[in-house]
């Protein structure tokens, strides 16, 4: 028997006929029903607890979906789709086929922009609302969610600066609880405790760019937000309203430990315990790998600088910032800045380790290009969840980076098949190369144990012979080269395969043997099929004429949803099943 009001609630017109006594009791039964999902179905937890007043406050005041409610980054929406008519198939959240974890225009109508990446909330809502002018509508309001962190980046920036000289309907409203996935940093997080402190000396950034500035306000009165948004609805142009929360709120652990419970994983919905971890027997995660490797090697060598842009934790560079905090910089969400600073620190002969998502890294595709490569400054990128990422879905899967990437002159690219390579590619980088090098590895861990071995350095432009074989080789470059191996155990000796390692430069040599001594390739990646590896490897098989069949693997040229890692590598066609039928097929 249900109690409460949320089951009665398919829609925001429900929430809107709720009497205010109703209306009280939704943000703790909201909170519980995420609580509860989450807890055993895993997903980002604190941002969607920190903002439960305020989604229920937005829908209803404003006319949703008439009115557009964009949610910056979309971690925080949880309360939002279970308002919007998906609380019965909140449970699929993040599952394959089931709901993305980020609003998503072809999910609902009231998704009205899609997002992951962060700041671009205020741009596309201004879009919206400088269309509605167009159109002669004055009346629908155009509303920005967006976080302190995420305000901090350039993206946010270029769109305030532009709402600001317009007379848009666009509320902003900056969802301050001073924390990203890590603490926020920079001088507008300072800034931004001063105004709330009561501190802040200088005149008001946002009036100072033009938005009718409300606030701050405590994001959890809910009458009080009623009250404020019922106010901001009736007024035109651009207006910032500044919130404050506590991200995690509702759940005492998820408060007092906002990093863990940013993404907690599974945990007991009644005392709020984090599940316990057993990772002793287990190989590491590619992330420490990077994050121990920096350590030892900046311990050895002074010039050693890290870079990353917000994810200290996801990256694993935060015990770089622990142990040498002068030498270990989170720059915030700030991906193009990164590059740059990391190219302005290598012109100063600093050994710079620029760690990034690899779906981020495309936010800087510029910088790579025109502020690294260009000037051949040797900058070492290090990219983070390569390949396919799992439950984040299209918005966060790092498909495209060697595709990107390997039309870039004077750039090395390199992706390890395993955490050995991984750190001693590390070590050869800063060693000192001539060149950028961009190495790239996946989320979650690898194979090998034993990872921590002497540093050993790896020859630039070489691949590997894993084992030699009869008439087909298979050619992989990063760690789906363990699918590789384990498709072919069953085919024996007829199977070849080879670790090119380097998709720049290629190693020539090894194909030109390759190409001498099988009738048939199969190229193998975890990225996109257009301009990788096995464009690479078609290339050079045109040029040299090679008369055999060449098969290519890799992300088929489309969008990929969210899933496990493994049914995203089967929907994909890289699976080490696919693989083997692909051996089948080619063996007949
Ligand atoms: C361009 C980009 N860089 C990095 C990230 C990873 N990321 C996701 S959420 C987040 C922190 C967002 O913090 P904030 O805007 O304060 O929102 P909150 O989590 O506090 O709600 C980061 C860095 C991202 N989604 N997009
Ligand atoms: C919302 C967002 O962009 C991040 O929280 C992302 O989900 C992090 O992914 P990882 O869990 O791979 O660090
Ligand atoms: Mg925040």
């Amino acid at each position: 028997m249900f109690t409460g009001v949320l089951h009665t609630i398919q829609s925001p017109e429900d929430l809107r006929a709720l009497s205010p006594k109703q209306l009280e009791q939704l943000p703790a039964e909201l909170r519980r029903f995420i609580i509860d999902i989450v807890a055993v179905k895993e997903g980002h937890l604190g941002a969607s607890l920190g903002v439960i007043e305020l989604t229920i406050a937005l829908h209803y005041i404003f006319k949703t979906p008439e009115d557009r409610l964009i949610w910056d980054v979309g971690h925080q929406a949880y309360g939002h789709k279970i308002l919007t008519g998906r609380r019965d198939s909140f449970e699929t959240n993040r599952r394959l086929d089931g709901l993305s974890g980020f609003p998503k225009r072809s999910e609902s109508k009231y998704d009205a922009f899609g997002v992951g990446h962060s700041s671009t909330s205020i741009s596309a809502a201004l879009g919206m609302a400088l269309s509605a002018q167009i159109d002669g509508n004055d009346e629908r309001q155009h509303i920005a969610v967006i976080g302190d962190a995420s305000i901090a980046s350039g993206m946010a920036f270029e769109g305030l600066n532009h709402a600001g000289v317009t007379d848009a309907n666009l509320l902003i409203i900056l969802n301050d609880n001073a924390i990203g996935i890590d603490p926020s940093v920079g001088a507008l997080k300072r800034y931004l405790t001063n105004v709330k402190e009561g501190t802040a000396r200088e005149e008001n950034i946002f009036e100072a760019l033009n938005f009718n500035y409300f606030g701050p306000v405590d994001g959890h009165d809910l009458p009080k937000l009623l009250e404020i948004l019922a106010t901001l609805r009736k007024i035109k142009g651009p207006k910032f309203l500044h919130v404050i929360t506590t991200k995690g709120k509702g759940l005492a652990q998820a408060e007092a430990n906002q990093v863990q419970y940013h993404a907690p994983g599974k945990f007991n919905a009644t005392t709020g315990e984090l599940n316990p971890k057993h990772s002793v027997n287990l190989p590491p995660k590619y992330q420490d790998v990077f994050g121990h490797t920096i350590v030892e090697l900046a311990r050895a060598n002074r010039s050693i600088i890290g870079i990353t842009p917000a994810m200290p934790t996801g990256s694993s560079l935060k015990y770089m910032m622990e142990e040498f905090p002068d030498r270990a910089l989170d720059v915030g969400i700030a991906e193009q800045h990164a590059v740059t600073l990391a190219a302005g620190m290598a012109a100063e002969d600093k050994i710079v380790f620029c760690n990034i998502y690899s779906t981020f890294l495309q936010r800087a595709y510029d910088q790579i290009i025109h502020d690294v490569a260009l000037q051949n400054l040797p900058v070492i990128f290090c990219l983070d969840r390569a390949g396919l990422v799992g439950q984040d879905g299209a918005t966060h899967h790092g498909a495209f980076d060697l595709a990107y990437l390997n039309c870039i002159p004077n750039l090395i690219i390199y992706a390890p098949s395993d955490a050995i390579g991984l750190r001693n590619i590390m070590y050869t980088s800063q060693l000192g190369l001539n060149h950028p090098i961009a190495i790239r590895y996946p989320r979650g861990r690898g194979h090998i144990l034993d990872w921590q071995l002497p540093f050993r350095p790896i020859p630039i432009g070489k691949g590997k012979c894993i084992k030699a074989g009869g008439t087909i080789a298979i050619i992989s470059i990063g760690t789906v080269l363990q699918n590789a191996i384990e498709a072919s155990i069953a085919f024996g000796d007829q199977v070849g395969i080879y670790d090119i390692g380097f998709l720049k430069p290629l190693d020539t040599n090894l194909l030109d043997e390759i190409f001498d001594h099988y009738e048939a390739i199969i190229t193998i990646e975890d990225g996109t099929i257009l301009g990788g590896l096995g464009s690479s490897v078609g290339d050079y098989a045109f040029a040299k004429a090679f008369k055999g069949t060449i098969k290519k693997l890799g992300i088929p040229d489309k969008f990929i949803e969210h899933g496990t890692t493994e049914e995203l590598y089967e929907l994909a066609g890289i699976s080490s099943r696919a693989i083997s039928e692909n051996l089948k097929i080619l063996l007949q």
